[in-house]
């Protein structure tokens, strides 16, 4: 798995600032060689001339917005990447103009040779502070490009009050409670939160949000219970879950949850399932691939990581759609708890009927 290339997709809604982010990526001395894709649907070229400085070479891809054509053009342009390889050290794809990254994300989970050869790293998605809120009722693919993210970049924070940018989080956590989550202004982000975390590994995502996971399985109504808070009421010892919160000296915060309220996406949201002990390898995948085949349209990302029983190693899955990939990683380490944690973050989700299927089908239950 480490020798695999690094991908990480970037996506948010038009004018978020994406650009800004990119630009970022391949000016900042960081060490590192980025390959970049830059996908310009039915435009010419306009974001290469943004792209200042670039020593990396910039791979567009001109056609159509057809989930085919995608997937095709980009094995196509990661084919010849890889007859380059050694000449960079990690994959950056723009999804400029392209509304719904799946297609783009399903790329790493369904061609054997991109498969073999990198791994999605993460799927990076910008927004935009001041008119995401707007969009999230209007535009159905921003909600989904939030849905996707493994990596939030709040933008252009400069133009909302403290209080907008409350309100405009806690929409956010409502579809996707999950992401890493970091405050900019012009997408400055430090590149080490955005690039190669290896987002993937799902330790990070299952346990890093518990207030939201509880907040989200048992609160939904509540908008004004622990994590309402504002600002000015809630300081630095004030005990609430303030995660990895801190500035770097740019103004940003990281992962922030001081002050924002709680909402409830009526549309969009997850479902996490949490069983403390092992599962039985001849039932969960068949009850898995069921419920992915029969929900997979609307579910936009599947994670998660279980234990297995008389299995020392971990299996891990994640998915985009109807499109799964798992396999075993890494062994269960002495001191930790053997438990199998799953998320499925989508539109309108049937979490009786998820949280029974797994109970009857899975545990054998009822
Ligand atoms: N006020 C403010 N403006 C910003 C910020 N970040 C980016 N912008 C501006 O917003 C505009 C859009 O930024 P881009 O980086 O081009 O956004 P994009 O997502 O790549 O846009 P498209 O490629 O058109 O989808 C530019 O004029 C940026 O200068 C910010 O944090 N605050």
């Amino acid at each position: 798995m480490t020798d695999k290339i690094p991908v990480t997709v970037i996506t948010g809604y038009l004018g978020a600032g994406k650009t800004t982010l990119l630009n970022r990526i391949l000016t900042e001395e960081h060490g590192r060689r980025y390959a970049v894709i830059v996908n310009e649907f039915g435009e010419i070229g306009i974001d290469n001339d943004l792209v200042v400085g670039a020593d990396e070479e910039v791979f567009e891809m001109n056609n159509g917005c057809i989930c085919c054509t995608v997937r095709g053009d980009l094995i196509r342009i990661f084919e010849g990447l890889m007859r380059r390889r050694g000449k960079f050290d990690a994959i950056v794809v723009e999804t400029t103009g392209l509304a719904n990254p799946a297609p783009v994300a399903q790329t790493f989970f369904m061609d054997a040779d991109v498969k073999d050869a990198a791994r999605l790293d993460a799927v990076v998605t910008v927004a935009d502070a001041k008119w995401l809120g707007e969009r999230l009722k209007d535009a159905p693919e921003a909600k989904s490009q939030i849905a996707f993210a493994d990596v939030i970049v709040l933008n252009k924070i400069d133009l909302v009050s403290d209080e907008e940018l409350a309100e405009v989080e806690g929409r956010i956590r409502a579809i996707n409670p999950y992401a890493a989550l970091h405050h900019a202004v012009k997408s400055h982000v430090p590149l080490k939160e955005v690039l190669e975390r290896n987002a993937f590994d799902l330790d990070r995502i299952l346990t890093l949000e518990p207030a939201f996971l509880e907040a989200d399985e048992h609160d939904h109504d509540h908008h004004d219970h622990d994590h309402g808070h504002h600002d000015h009421e809630c300081g630095p010892d004030c005990g609430h879950d303030h995660h990895d919160h801190h500035h770097d000296g740019h103004g940003e915060h990281h992962d922030h949850v001081q002050g924002v309220k709680h909402f409830h996406d009526d549309d969009m949201h997850s479902v996490s399932i949490r069983h403390e002990g092992e599962v039985d390898p001849e039932r969960f995948v068949p009850w898995l691939n069921d419920l992915i085949q029969r929900e997979g349209p609307d579910i936009l990302r599947s994670k998660g990581i279980i234990a297995f029983k008389d299995e020392p190693r971990r299996f891990v899955f994640q998915g985009v759609h109807q499109i799964l990939d798992g396999d075993l990683q890494r062994e269960w380490h002495g001191g930790e708890k053997r438990e199998s944690r799953l998320v499925f973050i989508g539109r309108k989700l049937k979490e009786e009927a998820i949280r029974e299927g797994f109970a009857k089908d899975v545990l054998g239950l009822g």
